[in-house]
Formats: structure tokens, sequence, C-alpha cells
């Protein structure tokens, strides 16, 4: 199976279980890796027949300003439906980073994988 990326996409967002983090928006970086068979959209040459990054982009960049969560698991698994229900979008792998959450640390996250991922030829 064939794959779309989106990487290190910052996604402004009100998350955090901390009553400081309430009142405040941050960024988390994410990774997404999107199920697709690419063979139709490159034989014809056509956006409309893959999963158009741009606009995933965008629909992400609109969820985080739209939802405020705790947990950095609600914000992954929320989103991750999100995407599932709005576009054909068999299996994903969505990793999710909250860079300076601790700062002994380079960044902290979750990932997690959803679907049925197929392999063909
Ligand atoms: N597994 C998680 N642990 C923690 C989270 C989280 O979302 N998932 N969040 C926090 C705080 O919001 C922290 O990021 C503030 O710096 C702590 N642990």
């Amino acid at each position: 199976m064939d794959l779309v990326l989106i990487e290190a996409l910052k996604v402004d967002t009100v998350i955090g279980v901390y009553d400081w983090e309430r009142t405040m928006t941050q960024t988390l970086v994410l990774d997404l890796e999107m199920a697709t068979d690419i063979r139709p959209a490159a034989a014809r040459d056509a956006v409309d027949e893959t999963l158009d990054y741009a606009a995933i982009s965008e629909r992400i960049a609109d969820f985080g300003a739209t939802h405020q969560f705790e947990l950095v698991e609600t914000f992954a698994e929320r989103l991750a439906e999100t995407l599932r229900h709005e576009y054909a979008i068999a299996w994903l792998r969505l990793t999710l980073r909250k860079p300076g959450a601790v700062p002994a640390a380079k960044a902290v996250g979750v990932r997690i994988e959803r679907g049925t991922r197929e392999e063909t030829n």
C-alpha cells in the first residue's frame, strides 16, 4: 500500500491538563501517514483522485483551532476519527508531539495507528 505523508505539521491549539494551559495556545507537531493507492491519481495526474495533503493539512489546522482537550491522547484519537470519517483513509499512523512539555526531552507525545493496512503490489 502506498502512503501520503504530512511531516512536522505545526498545529496551534489549547491543550493540557494544568490550569495555566487552559488559557493559552500551544503548538503541537504532527506526523501523519495515510494509506492509499496512488496509482489512479498518478495515471490521471489528478489531485482529486488521491488524498490531498494540502487540504488535509488545512483541515487539521482548523481542527486544532476549534477543539480543546487536556490530553494529547484525546487530540490524536479525535483527530484520527475525524479524518477517517471525512476522507477515504483505510489506515493511518499519527504521531503527535508536544515540544517543550518536558524540558529535558526534545519532545513527548503519542503515536497511534487506526484502520487496516492492506498490502498490495
Ligand atoms: N500521557 C500524557 N501525559 C501527560 C499529558 C498528556 O497529554 N498525555 N499532558 C501533560 C501536561 O499537559 C503537560 O504536557 C504540561 O507540560 C502531562 N502528562
